[in-house]
This record gives structure tokens, C-alpha cells and sequence, in this order.
């Protein structure tokens, strides 16, 4: 099929995103939480007394691959299923069968006025050239639509959020059928900049911030975990 409207901006979205993800972890990022494989990182930024702060994660889980971690963050479906913190969501449009348009209404946190968000939402396997595993990447980024009209008092949301998974297989047996599920591994880097859209109070939304983030991974690794446990690994 040919490429669709936005096809540029995904691409030039994405490949910042692989940049992104591979610079070092030093300067400015504060380590804010840590629980098992779990490392959340964060930097204090402040756009006209907006809290905008970015939102490093990394994780590694056991038992499931990077494809299967995007396949079940990228599928709408799936998402009321693991998702608290919405309180709808919807696709409004599909660009190809990687790229779709949703629009979300996210619960409101109190004392901030109601969040909704529209973004595209693109997946990709990026096979490098070794033989090792592909990675495979969600990335959600906000986008305008005709179909998602900002009603106020709702605040729209500012996005810029991805998902980059790797998949480690340990002790590979010399038939690739061969492997199971205890011999696998998905490394993720989860990245987030979220802009409220509109004034916060920072203490709240820093906060709200260091609980949600970790607690919306956890579940949704779970839920991947659950989704997985007795299915072929999709690789
Ligand atoms: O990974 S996704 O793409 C999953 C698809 O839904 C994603 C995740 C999180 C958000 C989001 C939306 C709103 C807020 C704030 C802003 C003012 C009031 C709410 C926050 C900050 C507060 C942090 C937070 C983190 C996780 C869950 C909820 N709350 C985050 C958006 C997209």
C-alpha cells in the first residue's frame, strides 16, 4: 500500500526515538524508583510552569518477547484490559496495518481538569543485520484529527511515548523449536514525554507521576504474562 499522510512524520518520529533510546543515562536523570528488573528515571523539566518531565523506564521480563510486549501495548482491544488509568479509547482512523489514530479519554486526577488525548500509534519490527532477535517499537505521538475536536473543559494531552523492546534468548537450544519460555527475555526501554496540556500543580503531577508509571508497567507486563503463559512465543 502506498504511504499514507503522516507517513513522514512517523518515520522521522521513530528514528529519533532509536537515537534516543541508545544515549547514556547520565547527566540530569534522576533514578526516582527501582523495584526487581524494574529502573524508573526522570528529569525535572518545566515548560512555562508546566511540569513536561521525560520518563525513562527500563525493564527486563521474563518469559515473553519484545513482540509480543508491542503486539498487546499496540492492539486496542486489549487495552481497557490493562489500561486504569483511561477512562475510553478508541481508534478514529486507520493509516496501514501498522499505524492507527485513537482517541482516549483519560480519568481525571484530581484537582487537574479532565485529560483526553489523540494520537497516531505505530508499530515496527527492526530487524538489525546479526542474527541476534529483532527489536520491535510502539510509539504513540499526539496528532490533530477532525474526528477528535477539543472540547473544553477537557484539556487535550501532549504525547510523546514509546515502547523499544529487545529479546534475549539464553542458552539457545540448536533448534530454534526448541525454545521455551524460560529461556526467554524481553528487554524494554519505555520512554514518555507527556505534556499535561495545560496547568498543573507540579507537586501533584510529579507525583501522580512516580505512582502511575510503574504501577500502569507492572500491570501491563503482568497482563502480557497472563495473555502468553500456555501460547506459542511470537517471535
Ligand atoms: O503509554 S501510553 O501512551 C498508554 C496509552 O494510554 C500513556 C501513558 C500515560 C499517559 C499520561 C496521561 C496523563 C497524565 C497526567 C497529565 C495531567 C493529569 C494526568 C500522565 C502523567 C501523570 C502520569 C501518569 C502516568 C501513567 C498513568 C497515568 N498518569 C500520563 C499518556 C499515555
Amino acid at each position: 500500500k502506498g504511504k499514507h499522510r503522516l507517513a513522514n512524520d512517523v518515520e522521522r518520529v521513530v528514528q529519533e526515538h532509536l537515537t534516543y533510546v541508545r544515549e547514556e543515562m547520565c547527566d540530569g536523570w534522576d533514578l526516582i524508583h527501582e523495584e526487581g528488573e524494574m529502573k524508573v528515571y526522570r528529569r525535572e523539566v518545566e515548560e512555562n510552569g508546566i511540569v513536561v518531565d521525560p520518563l525513562k523506564i527500563f525493564h527486563a521480563i521474563q518469559g515473553v518477547t519484545g513482540h509480543e510486549i508491542c503486539h498487546y501495548f499496540w492492539e486496542y482491544q486489549h487495552r481497557m484490559e490493562w489500561e486504569t488509568t483511561l477512562d475510553s479509547t478508541k481508534i478514529i482512523e486507520a493509516l496501514d496495518q501498522d499505524t492507527v489514530i485513537f482517541f482516549q479519554m483519560h480519568k481525571r486526577v484530581w484537582p487537574t481538569a479532565q485529560r483526553d488525548s489523540c494520537f497516531w500509534s505505530h508499530i515496527r519490527c527492526i530487524s538489525n543485520s546479526e542474527e541476534d532477535q529483532p527489536t520491535w517499537l510502539v510509539v504513540n505521538y499526539t496528532t490533530p484529527h477532525p474526528l477528535a475536536p477539543i472540547k473544553p473543559p477537557q484539556v487535550r494531552l501532549i504525547a510523546n511515548v514509546a515502547m523499544i523492546c529487545e529479546t534475549i534468548i539464553n542458552e539457545p537450544p540448536l533448534n530454534p523449536k526448541d525454545i521455551k519460555r524460560e529461556n526467554i527475555q524481553c528487554k524494554l526501554a519505555y520512554v514518555a514525554f507527556v505534556n499535561p496540556g495545560g496547568w498543573v500543580p507540579s507537586a501533584a503531577v510529579r507525583n501522580v507521576a512516580k505512582r502511575e508509571y510503574p504501577r500502569f508497567l507492572r500491570r501491563f507486563t503482568s497482563y502480557v504474562i497472563e495473555q502468553t503463559r500456555d501460547k506459542p512465543i511470537l517471535f
